[in-house]
């Protein structure tokens, strides 16, 4: 289990994350979601250890790991461009991590992670040749290659279509799931967030709104916050949807 303990950070005297406490169960995926600014991407950085808190604690498994380096908490993180080596084919970008950490995986775990991505067919591909999709699948081939304890995603969709969006989506679910592996999701997307996760954080400048599973946020937002920005976005699409069809936006009226 992952415990944040009353974490604090500032910028430049400017509160970013106030008072985070969290639990986040083994094999849960657990998005965490709120508008641009609010401190998404710091909460992120802090449990990846890229960045230090001003105060609290960060547990792993009962293990205080707020002054452990990056390396050594192995946690693994896919970023949000990618990040992968453009002068080295798709297969060789997602073995490239063992090179200096040798059997970690073994090659058959290495050839199951590649047809659970459904990317046999693009190994000896450039990655220059590739989609947005595939690209977020290799991605997350290399860093799952590595074993993680932590699968760190930041906005793994954002950059994705329709269709595409819904296939990875399902692969992180399968992926958390087979490999029951704890999952934690940035987005500002509160249908992405909420149809992916078993619990989301919802974050308000820097403060915890609600820290709950998707039904018990719909049915029972703990704040205007919640109701306001993350329900009424939802609302909004929902209206849109039914006008596009003819069905009558009066439907849904928006909180
Ligand atoms: N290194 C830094 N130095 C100073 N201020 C920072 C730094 N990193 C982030 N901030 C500030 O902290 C606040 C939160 O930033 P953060 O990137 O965590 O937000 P976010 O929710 O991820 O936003 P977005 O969705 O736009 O990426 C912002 O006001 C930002 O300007």
């Amino acid at each position: 289990m992952l415990e944040l303990k009353h974490i604090k950070k500032s910028y430049d005297g400017m509160p970013v994350l106030r008072d985070i406490s969290i639990q986040v169960g083994d094999g849960e995926i657990v998005s965490i979601l709120g508008p641009s600014g609010c401190g998404k991407t710091t909460l992120l950085n802090l449990i990846l250890g890229i960045t230090d808190a001003d105060e609290g604690q960060i547990l792993y498994n009962g293990e205080d790991l707020t002054h452990t380096v990056m390396e050594k908490r192995g946690f693994n993180i896919v970023f949000q461009d990618y990040a992968l080596f453009p002068n080295l084919n798709v297969y060789k970008n997602i073995i490239y991590g063992l090179k200096n950490r040798p059997g970690i995986s073994a090659r058959e775990e290495v050839e199951e992670l590649i047809d659970l991505l459904g990317l046999r067919e693009h190994l000896d591909k450039r990655i220059d040749q590739l989609s947005g999709g595939q690209k977020q699948r290799v991605a997350l081939a290399r860093t799952m290659v590595m074993k993680p304890r932590i699968l760190l995603l930041d906005e793994p969709l954002s950059a994705l279509d329709g269709v595409i969006k819904e296939s990875i989506k399902d692969r992180i679910r399968t992926i958390a799931k087979e490999y029951h592996l704890t999952t934690i999701i940035v987005t500002h997307d509160p249908e992405e967030a909420l149809t992916l996760s078993d619990r989301v954080l919802i974050i308000d400048q820097g403060s915890i709104s609600q820290y709950a599973q998707p039904a018990e946020i719909i049915c029972r937002p703990q704040n205007d916050f919640v109701r306001k920005f993350i329900l009424n976005q939802l609302e909004i699409k929902r209206n849109n949807i039914y006008a596009l069809f003819g069905g009558g936006a009066a439907r849904g009226k928006a909180v």
